[in-house]
């Protein structure tokens, strides 16, 4: 059997190129698609249509109409949908796998890994659809009794990265079909195919027309797309998963119909190691969390702090594991690190490197692109460790979003907990120590929405995820929190004859 990707899937019908809207798979009403790249050769593979903000009210209206119905659908009946959902993306897994190493360029192992990451939110949602709660009591005022009641908000759009597209997606429609809101995916346009899959496999899994819709659209037309959908008047909320400048323009297209926005925005996370570590479990979990996906996760270690009497050790042990990572396209099994995503990620990432090296830090590994490295096509970067870094370089004040990683060196918790807190975001932080008392301060003086102490990987569908300051407002997955986002709640004060 041949195919017309350069992968064969399983189930080759899995993959559709059309948008998805009210159950069918559709093209722009323009007619234009637009080109999905392999990053590991930038070789185009794949066309989608490419929408424009001319297509937006038909795919409102749609999910509109659906939300009529599902509005009133049995919770029990949405978690039933939700579950099919989850076991159809558990059965068609391997496929999934494989479109996501060709569109985001991450290696195998690491798709499986976010599949499976992604989930834990389907299947925790499908039990949080049961568990909406609204609330009695009984008020000062005699006779009287207030009921909170709680409603799906209404049509939702989700506007995702490229980075998880799967687990991103995931963690927003999980979220609003639990509490009964139809929802618009917009996938980022470097990778439709696997939010198409998912769609796909949410008609099989029974969920009627135009409850889920999926919009795809080019880098060009993305602006103009995200508008038309934040200042639909039909679209009452709006989740965004990007970067900071974008997100405050989303804000601001949101509010002037005042509409509820979940935003998770930009990183800059600091990794904190003190001398009193276990220092195998620190390197391993900067390993597993910094060189994931090439650096590309809003989450992952920007800049490492490293307590001045186990720097040059802990450095060393570093570039010696890192010097074992093999760079290659994602589908190899031999790879364990992919290209970046995009191509304009590679330039970033030379200019943050050679800004550092301006400023007097020093390359301890890496340093090269992959033309460097003698690689004729792909977007690819090795991973590069940069010591004696400071807190004035652009790789500390910005996010690097590449597999570089600059090691500071610290003298006392103070200045490192200052050093950490000075950064307009407040997505992420990690610590690592093995002192209960230093835990407990570290925990509440930093500046950061998720922290992890003494681990790396603090994302799991039962943990609020979601940042401060300028990464952002609104949690994502976690108890109760996640699907609040997606619901409004009525006040009803009642009175009552003769009661008391
Ligand atoms: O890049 C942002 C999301 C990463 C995660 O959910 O762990």
């Amino acid at each position: 059997m041949t195919s017309r990707f350069p992968f064969q899937l399983k189930t080759p019908d899995l993959l559709k190129t059309e948008a998805f809207v009210n159950g069918a798979w559709i093209p722009a009403s323009s007619g234009k698609r637009f080109d999905v790249e392999d990053p590991g050769t930038g070789e185009t593979f794949a066309s989608c249509p490419d929408f424009d903000e001319s297509d937006i009210e038909a795919v409102v209206r749609s999910s509109q109409e659906a939300f009529q119905h599902f509005r009133k659908e049995n919770p029990r009946s949405r978690a039933k949908k939700l579950l099919a959902w989850d076991h159809l993306i558990r059965q068609n897994r391997d496929d999934l796998a494989l479109v996501l190493t060709y569109e985001a360029g991450k290696p195998l192992a690491e798709a499986y890994g976010e599949i499976d990451y992604a989930l834990g939110f389907t299947w925790w949602f499908a039990g949080e659809a049961e568990r909406v709660r609204g609330n009695v009591s009984t008020p000062a005022a005699p006779n009287r009794r207030v009921l909170i009641v709680k409603q799906p908000i209404g049509v939702a759009a989700a506007l995702v990265p490229w980075n998880f597209p799967i687990a991103m997606i995931l963690r927003k429609v999980g979220a609003a079909l639990a509490a009964g809101c139809t929802m618009i995916a917009k996938p980022s346009p470097e990778t439709p195919l696997t939010c198409l899959i998912l769609a796909n496999l949410a008609l099989q899994a029974g969920f009627a027309p135009g409850v889920f819709n999926v919009v795809t659209t080019s880098l060009k037309n993305t602006p103009a797309v995200a508008e038309a959908l934040c200042k639909h008047p039909n679209v009452k909320k709006v989740s965004f998963t990007g970067s900071t400048p974008i997100g405050s323009l989303i804000a601001k297209h949101c509010a002037e119909s005042l509409k509820k926005v979940t935003l998770e925005l930009g990183g800059n996370c600091p990794f904190i190691i003190f001398d009193d570590c276990n220092q195998d479990q620190a390197l391993e979990a900067l390993l597993t969390l910094k060189w994931r996906h090439a650096g590309q996760a809003c989450i992952t270690a920007n800049r490492v702090y490293v307590q001045e009497g186990i720097y040059e050790e802990f450095l060393a042990k570093l570039v010696e594991r890192t010097k074992t990572i093999k760079l290659g396209h994602g589908a190899d099994p031999e790879t364990k690190m992919g290209p970046l995503t995009t191509p304009r990620a590679v330039p970033k990432a030379q200019a943050h490197i050679k800004d550092a090296v301006d400023g007097g830090a020093r390359v301890a590994f890496g340093g090269r692109t992959g033309s460097d490295m003698g690689l004729s096509s792909g977007y690819y970067h090795e991973p590069t460790i940069l010591r004696d870094v400071d807190q004035s370089m652009l790789i500390s004040r910005e996010e690097t979003f590449a597999p570089v990683l600059g090691l500071l060196r610290f003298s006392t918790e103070d200045q490192v907990v200052e050093w950490a807190n000075d950064t307009s975001m407040g997505l992420a932080s990690y610590c690592f120590t093995k002192s209960v008392d230093r835990t407990w301060r570290i925990m509440e003086n930093l500046e950061a929405g998720m922290i992890g102490m003494n681990t790396g990987n603090s994302s799991a569908a039962e943990s609020p995820f979601g940042g401060m300051k300028q990464s952002g407002y609104g949690k994502e997955s976690g108890k109760d929190v996640a699907v609040e986002e997606y619901l409004v709640s009525k006040t009803v004060t009642m009175t009552l004859e003769n009661h008391y």
